[in-house]
C-alpha cells in the first residue's frame, strides 16, 4: 500500500529527514498503547485503521499521542484551538534546517550548536517550539497575542521540563490592545456588518506589532518562522469538509489575510536587516506567493527562497529571505522549474469543485486525441501527447509538421485549496524532452480554458 501511494503522489510529499517519511504514523499501534485514542479508531472494509478527520476531538487525542509517542512531549489544547498535525508542522522544521545548514549565507555557527529561532504566532498548541526543541535542540522566543494562546503555549513549556528551558513565551503587544482584539472578535464582529465594528477591529490588530517592539535590544536570532492567519474573514477560512482542525477566528483571520500579515513581517525584516539570519513563513495560496516575492525584491533583500510543501490534498509553500551577503548567486527555487508548472483557479463556481476541474481537463486533453488515464483516488490524469496532439491544442498547423514527431508524457494534478480555490500541477516525466516548450504553452492554454469555464467573473462560454 505504501508503494501504492508513492506512485500516485505527483512530487515527494514528506521531507526526507521527518519522522514519518518512511512509515506514516500506525494508528492500530498507537490505539493498542494508549486507551484515550481507542475510541476514535475504526477499520475500513479494507482492514484499515482509520480516524474520522471531521471530529476535533480525534485528530486532537491523534496529536496528542503522537507528540507522546515519538517526540515524549505532554501536549493539550483547549476546545476550538487551532490543532497541529504533526507529520505537516515537521516539514516546515525541517526546511529551516536545511536552510540553516546550507552555505548560500556564510554560517557563522558550523556545528549548529545554540540555534535560536523566533515563532511568530505560536498559538496555544506552541507546535514549532515544542517540536524544534525536542528534535533539534534549537532554543525559541514564541509570541502571541491572545490570553488564551499565551496562557497553552505556557502550559504546553511547563509540561515539558526537558525542554521548558529551551522556549520563551513572549506577548506580542500591550494587553489592553490584546483584550480588546479578543473581546471584539468573540463578539463575533469580524464577521459582523457592522463597518465601525470591523474598522475597530483591523485598527487594533493592525497596531499589534509583529517583531519590531517584541524583539529585545540586541536581540539576534538564527530565523524566524510563522503560520500566519491565511484568511480575510472565517466565511474564506470555510470549514474543510474532509478535517477538523479547530481554530477560532484570532488564530485563522485578520485583516487583509496572509498577504497583510506578511507583507507587516517583510517591513519589521526590512528595519531589522541582520538581526535574523533568515526570516521565513508559511504562505497559503501560490498567487500571493508572486507578490510577496516582489515586495521582497523592493525592500533589498539579498536572497529569496521558496519551497512547496505538498500535505495529502493540500498545498502551502513556504519563503524565506535574507539581508545577509550571500557566498552563491541569489537563487529562488521552484519558481524557476519549468518541470513543474502550476496555477490557481481562484473564484471556481460554487457548483464546481476539484472533480470538475480533473474532468475538464480530462476531457480538453482527449479532444486533441491524446491518450488519458484519470485517477480519481488521486484527482490526477496521466496524459501522452505526441507533437500533433500538442499542436492541434495551440491551434498551430504549420509547427505541427515541422521536425520529428516524438511524444511526451506528463502528469496533471488537482489539489482542493479552500472552497473556490483549486491548485492544479503539471509534471512532465522528462524534462528533456523535445516537447517541453509546447508541453509549457498547453500548460498555459489550459489555464485560459479552466478559467473561463469554471471561474466566476471569466466566464465568456458558462
Ligand atoms: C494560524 S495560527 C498559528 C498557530 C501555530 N503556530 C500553528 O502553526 O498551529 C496564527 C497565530 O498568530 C497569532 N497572531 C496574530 N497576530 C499576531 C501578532 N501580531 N504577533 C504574534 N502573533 C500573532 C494568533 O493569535 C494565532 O495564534
Amino acid at each position: 500500500m505504501k508503494n501504492k501511494r508513492k506512485r500516485d503522489q505527483p512530487q515527494a510529499t514528506i521531507h526526507p529527514r521527518n519522522k514519518y517519511s518512511e512509515k506514516p504514523p500506525d494508528f492500530a499501534l498507537l490505539a493498542s498503547t494508549y486507551p484515550s485514542f481507542e475510541p476514535f479508531v475504526f477499520y475500513s472494509r479494507d482492514g484499515r485503521p482509520r480516524i474520522d478527520w471531521t471530529d476535533f476531538n480525534a485528530t486532537r487525542e491523534l496529536t496528542r499521542v503522537l507528540l507522546l509517542h515519538d517526540h515524549g512531549l505532554n501536549w493539550w489544547i483547549p476546545d476550538g484551538q487551532l490543532c497541529p498535525t504533526v507529520p505537516n508542522r515537521s516539514n516546515y522544521i525541517h526546511w529551516i534546517e536545511d536552510l540553516l545548514l546550507s552555505e548560500i549565507i556564510p554560517r557563522p555557527n558550523p556545528c549548529q550548536d545554540n540555534v535560536r529561532g523566533f515563532d511568530i504566532g505560536t498559538g496555544a498548541n506552541c507546535i514549532y517550539p515544542l517540536l524544534g526543541a525536542s528534535l533539534l535542540g534549537w532554543r525559541f522566543v514564541g509570541s502571541d497575542v491572545t490570553d488564551v494562546a499565551l496562557e497553552w503555549a505556557e502550559r504546553n513549556v511547563r509540561s515539558n521540563p526537558q525542554i521548558s528551558e529551551m522556549i520563551e513565551i513572549r506577548r506580542a503587544g500591550c494587553h489592553a490592545r490584546c483584550a480588546q482584539t479578543e473581546d471584539s472578535f468573540a463578539k463575533g464582529s469580524v464577521n459582523s456588518d457592522s463597518n465601525v465594528d470591523q474598522r475597530n477591529l483591523e485598527e487594533c490588530y493592525l497596531e499589534l506589532p509583529i517583531l519590531c517592539d517584541v524583539l529585545r535590544d540586541g536581540e539576534t536570532f538564527d530565523f524566524c518562522m510563522c503560520n500566519p492567519p491565511f484568511f480575510e474573514s472565517m466565511e474564506e477560512a470555510g470549514l474543510n469538509p474532509k478535517t477538523s482542525c479547530g481554530g477560532t477566528p484570532e488564530e485563522m483571520v485578520c485583516p487583509g489575510g496572509e498577504k497583510a500579515f506578511i507583507s507587516r513581517i517583510i517591513e519589521d525584516s526590512a528595519k531589522l536587516k541582520q538581526s535574523f539570519r533568515w526570516y521565513t513563513s508559511m504562505v497559503g495560496r501560490k498567487t500571493n506567493l508572486k507578490s510577496l516575492i516582489f515586495k521582497l525584491r523592493e525592500v533589498g533583500v539579498t536572497i529569496v527562497k521558496t519551497t512547496e510543501f505538498v500535505q495529502g490534498q493540500t498545498c502551502r509553500w513556504g519563503i524565506a529571505w535574507s539581508f545577509v551577503p550571500p557566498v552563491k548567486r541569489i537563487v529562488s527555487t521552484h519558481v524557476s522549474v519549468k518541470k513543474n508548472p502550476s496555477f490557481m483557479l481562484q473564484g471556481v463556481h460554487r457548483q464546481s469543485g476539484a472533480f470538475d476541474v480533473l474532468q475538464s481537463t480530462e476531457s480538453f486533453f482527449r479532444s486533441s486525441g491524446a491518450s488519458c488515464e484519470l485517477n480519481i483516488s488521486s484527482f490526477c490524469v496521466d496524459i501522452s501527447a505526441s507533437k500533433e496532439h500538442l499542436c492541434r491544442i495551440l491551434e498551430d498547423n504549420a509547427k505541427c509538421h515541422e521536425g520529428d514527431s516524438g511524444s511526451t508524457n506528463f502528469r496533471i494534478s488537482v489539489f482542493q485549496q479552500i472552497p473556490g480555490s483549486v491548485l492544479v500541477k503539471g509534471s512532465l516525466q522528462h524534462k528533456d524532452s523535445s516537447l517541453s516548450g509546447e508541453y509549457l504553452s498547453v500548460f498555459d492554454r489550459l489555464e485560459e480554458v479552466l478559467k473561463d469555464k469554471l471561474c466566476r467573473g471569466r466566464s465568456s462560454n458558462a
